[in-house]
């Protein structure tokens, strides 16, 4: 039974056929890139209306921060947090290491890909075997280590960039743990509530991965994608983007919105995991990255969970007998499984009873074609 996240991916193998596209040399969109409504319907790039909403900007510091918290989760499955903590030289530093990775030569990045049954590397979104089109997307993958990695990338200096993610991910761990009890405290959850957590509460052998994106300045924006829509298989992930707009929100009434950059804000969503324990309360929202003629975009997403072959199941205090638990308990490791090869439909694949009592759940994305 695998107990590492990385041994979790390996046992899930996703097979892309690699293609790799050097960005910096294309005038004109290859076809295999467009993506119009008939291809995937619900991830159409196109559709930039004016909507009249923004996710919740939560200060951490506030003293009705569980309040804020619980609403912005049970609303939008999605926040933009400040007075997080975390200083903003080192995210100055983590986006110009990311900036540095992505602007290597193709033949240098390829040097450090990904293996198709491998989860750290360079290479293409996770996802897109389940899309005929492909993503204007190239992104890096860290669990653990990079060390092995970043010396296939920067043979002189890899030290200074395996100190900097080191640091990164320390902090992030930091901010997802106090993150974690402030979203389940926003429950009525306590640390005596969760047996995987140690006796203080903090998560015994926590599962996380540094996923970091590029989404290169793209000549027809209108008809690519990004990074389609997706949730994310995690209890929750702590996202830094650079100052260009791009990751999208899909909200129940409204459409996509878009999650405005905030100058030392971190994006903080409901991953499916969370969306369990809470038995459905706390939505894992849907999500995706468009691109813009302009400017490249830089995302870090800090993805994290529990032990891997922890037992996840909705938290007793939230079911009852009005309240039947939504899903059975799966483990990530499992779960992960699922995701693989279900995709978007894992959620309800791991679900326990129908809704009852006209409940909708609101995590239900089947409608959502996945190619
Ligand atoms: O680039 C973004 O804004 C979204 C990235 C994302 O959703 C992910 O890495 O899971
Ligand atoms: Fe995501």
């Amino acid at each position: 039974m695998p107990s590492r996240l990385s041994d979790a991916f390996r046992a899930h193998p996703v097979h892309l056929q690699h293609k790799h596209l050097d960005f910096t040399s294309v005038q004109e969109l290859p076809e295999s890139y467009k993506w119009t409504q008939l291809d995937d319907s619900g991830n159409q790039p196109s559709g930039d209306f004016f909507v009249d909403e923004s996710v919740p900007i939560i200060d951490l510091l506030d003293p009705n921060v569980l309040e804020n918290v619980g609403h912005a989760c049970k609303n939008w499955g999605v926040f933009q947090v400040i007075n997080h903590g975390v200083t903003s030289s080192l995210l100055d530093s983590i986006e110009s290491s990311c900036k540095s990775l992505f602007s290597l030569p193709i033949q240098q990045k390829l040097k450090a890909a990904r293996s198709p049954d491998g989860i750290a590397g360079y290479g293409l979104a996770r996802i897109s075997s389940f899309f005929s089109k492909l993503m204007w997307y190239e992104g890096f993958t860290i669990v653990g280590s990079p060390l092995e990695q970043f010396r296939q990338l920067w043979p002189q200096d890899y030290t200074k960039f395996c100190q900097m993610a080191e640091e990164y991910e320390k902090e992030m761990q930091k901010l997802a743990g106090k993150l974690m009890w402030v979203m389940l405290g926003s429950l009525s959850i306590t640390k005596e509530d969760l047996k995987w957590a140690g006796p203080k509460g903090e998560s015994v052998e926590p599962c996380a991965a540094l996923q970091l994106n590029h989404y290169p300045a793209c000549p027809e924006p209108d008809q690519a994608m990004g990074l389609a829509a997706h949730t994310d298989s995690t209890l929750l992930t702590i996202l830094y983007q650079n100052n260009t707009s791009g990751l999208q929100v899909l909200r129940e009434g409204t459409g996509w919105v878009t999650v405005t950059p905030i100058p030392g804000g971190l994006v903080v969503n409901v991953g499916d995991l969370l969306h369990i324990l809470s038995n459905g309360l706390y939505p894992s929202v849907l999500h995706r990255a468009v691109v813009n003629r302009a400017k490249p975009r830089l995302s870090i997403a800090y993805l994290y969970g529990p032990p891997s072959n922890v037992q996840i199941s909705p938290l007793s205090k939230l079911v009852g007998p009005s309240q039947p638990p939504l899903y059975r308990s799966v483990t990530w490791n499992e779960y992960l499984g699922t995701k693989a090869k279900h995709f978007n439909k894992a959620l309800s694949r791991v679900r326990a009873c129908a809704s009852q009592n006209g409940s909708v759940d609101v995590n239900d994305h089947s409608s959502v074609q996945v190619g």
